[in-house]
């Protein structure tokens, strides 16, 4: 099966700022793929280059060199509108719940946003709303509350709302945990992985955290200093007692989030008792 991702000689440089400004590279000669509805964890120390690569793969910085293939096209030699069209295609889910939905608009028009500018029907974006909420585990009623109103782990669950509603094929989670509980951290990655089991999603998945990435990811890649130094399967790099990064590995056993463990009891009964009424 062709890679839904295919990053080839990946080369990245920030420009400093000023007269002088001069271009510091940061990424050199990066390589790896992501097969259909596969997870690939990327981890590596701070500052090693893991959240360039992701936006690197999101249009967000430019790439200095090599390839990045989105779903068979080379995103690094498109136009910026054939780039912005890859939205659908490509979508992200960031580390801060708090600071990536805008608090002056309602749950609603932050999802309703994208389906919007694909040219969706009213009718067509109203069932598909509802879908996204039932999808999340959120409250149909979530859709005329501001993010405020919501809990970090509900935050990211709109924000993973979001990221789903025009059926990508690829989402780069930075982090998408970090800003999170332990106990939610837990539920968002299961329901990452459901997302995955249902739809087919691949994931690129940047993180420090090596007891999501045994949970959470089949292969997993090691950043140092830009370059990939090591590429195996999770269990291999995490379970590796000489490995120098699971000297962080903390053996954590998936913890439910009890918040979302609640709002799912609560629509499966609201469900039934909808069947029993119409029956
Ligand atoms: N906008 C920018 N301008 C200039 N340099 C940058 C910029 N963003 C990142 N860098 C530099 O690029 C290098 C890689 O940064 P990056 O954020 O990709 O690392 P990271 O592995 O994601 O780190 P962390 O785990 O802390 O998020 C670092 O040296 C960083 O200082």
């Amino acid at each position: 099966m062709s890679a839904v991702l295919q990053v080839e000689g990946l080369e990245v440089a920030y420009r400093t700022r000023g007269v002088r400004g001069r271009s510091v590279p940061v990424v050199h000669g990066v390589d790896f793929a992501i097969a259909p509805g596969e997870t690939l964890a990327l981890v590596g120390e701070s500052g090693s280059g893991k959240s360039t690569i992701g936006n690197a793969i999101l249009g967000l910085v430019p790439a200095a060199a090599g390839r990045i293939e989105i779903d068979g096209r080379d995103v690094t030699t498109m136009s910026r509108s054939a780039r912005r069209g890859m939205a659908r295609t490509v979508q992200a889910v960031f580390q801060n719940p708090y600071g990536s939905l805008n608090p002056w608009i309602t749950v609603g028009q932050t999802l309703a946003e994208p389906l919007r500018i694909a040219g969706r029907s009213r009718p067509e974006t109203s069932e598909r709303l509802r879908w996204l909420l039932d999808r999340v585990y959120l409250p149909h009623d979530a859709l005329d509350r501001y993010p405020s109103e919501f809990s970090g782990g509900q935050r990211q669950r709109v924000a993973i709302a979001r990221a789903i509603a025009l059926d990508p094929k690829l989402i780069v989670c930075d982090e998408p945990t970090s800003a999170l509980d332990v106990l939610t951290q837990a539920g968002v990655l299961s329901l990452l992985r459901e997302l995955q089991d249902e739809l087919g999603i691949s994931y690129l998945f940047i993180t420090h955290d090596l007891a999501a990435v045994r949970e959470f990811a089949a292969r997993v890649c090691v950043l140092e200093r830009g370059r990939i130094v090591e590429t195996g399967r999770s269990e291999e790099v995490c379970d590796n007692p000489q490995h120098p990064y699971t000297r962080e590995l903390v053996a954590a056993a998936p913890v439910p989030d009890p918040v979302l463990q609640r709002e799912r009891r609560e629509l499966r009964l609201a469900a039934e008792r909808r069947g029993a009424a119409s029956s």
